[in-house]
């Protein structure tokens, strides 16, 4: 297999020939699946890692964007996106894929668990086998530059794990996970990536949502909304709800090759996601335990990297929570605007799913993960004890990566517990905007003036502004004392103020997606027109440099406060 080069992959041909089906190839397919892929009635699944399914191609598809950035990484051509044969395959048409590629491509059953409780009941057989990839549909595996990626349509029709639903995504969901994507990886977390997003000129789907300027909780009208195609790309897209699917199995022995499915899955995904890191000539229940020590420092690095930008996922369930410790399924998620450890967008998720009670979610994630590995260490009581062992230290793990992650942000060497504790008291006590005062605080200011920036005009302010004020500057004081920053005119510490304030602005973003950043981006998208989407699409693919004064002007400020509150651009169903 050749690696191409920039721009090498200019035709459907030249992406064919990097093809390299592992996942179809090496893992079970369903018994029962109809070979054609023609399988788009829900039904229950018993047996196999994945379904062969044909994608329901889009109608008149039209390109909305691609992901300049990575299309460069993958040496795609950017005028391949907008080609006829690029837009077919990735608007759902593989019927005229050249060989090697396949005209098939795969769905996965997973199992869903909600902060550790194992849950059936969204199956619609009551019994977790027609649970999975309702509308996500891998088409393609390729191998480039040594890297193995799995191309994944989001929208692409319905599958055997439909549930009765039309398979298909909106255009307004599909531009929040396009843009959010490339978004989170420019901001270093490490995520799923977007390779393309088409919209249909004809074809549209209905779907609850708020009317204008609404401030009901739940959607109060049925909008019709063109449907759309956004293609995912990782090198795997392995859920830990996943492997609780064939731990559960395993575990209750529903078929005699459960346990052989299990293994063949966890071996998969160590293949897939962790043969830089987890020696391929180790035992297999060695390698059981190398596994479950990498999956928790990826995923507890994860969630502080969330926090430290202000994102929250909003529905962390284990079928949500990739097991290649990435984000995964930017549905009902969002990035905060006023700090708020609560903060959660989407009106079903709960507290539990809310900004700062994500490394709680995280853990409970981790422990099914935990679960559904046990089958494999029956006979290897060692490795089950050392398995719990790292399961224990799930807490005090994320602990370390959040006081690591608050003393970045804070340009400290060391976490600073009174400091941290007194901050996040002020912060909740009149709204400040996350995003805008941490940045502000990067330019290491000599007072509160500069922070000033990033307080929301609220009642709590206003009533004791001078008190506040008063606190704000106590506290930048003692700040300033520990990064050891004075007011002297003393040039070393001129210096040192640049470099300090260089080291927290790569840490501390001054652009983040907001919700009310996507509204008008995917709304004037709805009517063709895709300026909005592409600025956005540049400004937040830059997210830590400081831009020109009119992107700063647009984007670097506080959310308009009549925002607050309303529907769709403060909180939303998850109707997707
Ligand atoms: N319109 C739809 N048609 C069929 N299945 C759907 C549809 N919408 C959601 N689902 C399925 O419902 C389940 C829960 O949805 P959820 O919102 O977590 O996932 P999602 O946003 O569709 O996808 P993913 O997790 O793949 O990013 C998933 O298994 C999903 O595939
Ligand atoms: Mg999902």
């Amino acid at each position: 297999m050749t690696a191409p080069s920039r721009n090498q992959v200019k035709t459907l041909d030249d992406l064919a020939k990097l093809a390299n089906y592992s996942f179809m190839d090496s893992l079970n397919c369903d018994p029962d699946a109809k070979a054609n892929g023609q399988d788009y009635a829900p039904r229950q699944v018993f047996r196999g890692h994945y379904v062969p399914v044909a994608p329901e191609p889009m109608e008149n598809p039209e390109y909305v964007a691609h992901s300049l950035n990575l299309f460069r990484d993958l040496g795609l051509a950017d005028d391949f996106a907008q080609s006829d044969d690029f837009m077919r395959i990735f608007s759902g048409d593989l019927s005229f894929a050249p060989a090697p590629m396949r005209k098939v491509g795969w769905a996965c059953g997973y199992a869903l668990s909600i902060m550790g409780t194992e849950y059936v009941q969204q199956c619609p057989f009551q019994t977790g086998n027609g649970y999975g990839d309702g509308r996500a549909i891998s088409v393609l595996e390729a191998v480039i530059n040594g890297h193995r990626w799995e191309m994944q349509l989001k929208g692409g029709g319905r599958t055997p794990y439909c549930r009765g639903g039309d398979g298909r995504a909106v255009l307004r969901s599909s531009v929040r996970e396009f843009l959010a994507q490339e978004h989170m990886h420019a901001l270093g977390v490490p995520t799923s990536r977007s390779l393309s997003l088409y919209v249909s000129k004809t074809e549209k789907v209905r779907r609850p949502w708020y009317s204008e300027g609404s401030r009901a909780r739940d959607p109060d009208i049925l909008i019709t909304e063109p449907i759309a195609i956004t293609t995912r790309v990782a090198p795997s897209f392995i859920r830990v709800g996943q492997l609780e699917l064939f731990g559960r199995r395993a575990r209750k022995n529903e078929h005699p090759q459960a346990l052989e499915e299990l293994e063949k899955i966890v071996l998969h995904l160590i293949d897939r996601e962790y043969s830089a890191v987890i020696d391929h000539a180790l035992a297999m229940q060695d390698k059981v335990v190398a596994l479950a020590q990498e999956f928790r420092s990826r995923l507890t690095s994860l969630v502080a990297n969330w926090i430290r930008v202000g994102y929250c996922q909003g529905n962390f369930n284990s079928d949500n929570c990739a097991a290649g410790g990435y984000t995964l399924d930017y549905g009902p998620f969002g990035f905060c605007d006023a700090f708020d450890p609560r903060f959660q967008p989407w009106t079903g998720g709960g507290v539990h799913y809310s900004f700062l009670n994500q490394p709680v979610a995280a853990e409970a994630n981790f422990h099914m993960f935990c679960v559904a590995l046990r089958p494999l260490l029956a006979e290897h009581p060692h490795c089950l004890q050392k398995l719990n062992e790292i399961r224990e230290g799930f807490a005090a793990a994320i602990q370390a990566e959040m006081e690591k992650m608050w003393a970045a942000k804070l340009g400290l060497d060391k976490f600073d517990p009174p400091l941290f504790r007194d901050l996040a008291e002020l912060m909740m006590q009149a709204p400040v905007d996350y995003t805008l005062f941490f940045r502000e605080l990067s330019a290491v200011p000599d007072d509160i003036g500069p922070l000033k920036k990033s307080f929301y005009k609220s009642p709590a302010y206003e009533a004791n502004p001078e008190g506040l004020n008063e606190r704000w500057s106590a506290w930048l004081a003692r700040w300033q004392a520990l990064v050891s920053i004075n007011n002297s005119e003393n040039t070393a510490t001129v210096r040192n103020r640049d470099k300090l304030s260089s080291q927290m602005k790569r840490v501390n973003p001054k652009y983040s997606l907001r919700e009310w950043h996507l509204v008008p981006a995917y709304e004037q998208a709805a009517t063709g027109d895709y300026g909005l989407l592409r600025e956005l699409q540049d400004v937040m693919t830059q997210p830590y440099a400081e831009q020109s004064q009119d992107i700063a002007d647009k984007y670097y400020r506080l959310k308009p406060l009549e925002l607050f509150g309303v529907g769709g651009a403060s909180h939303y169903s998850c109707s997707s």
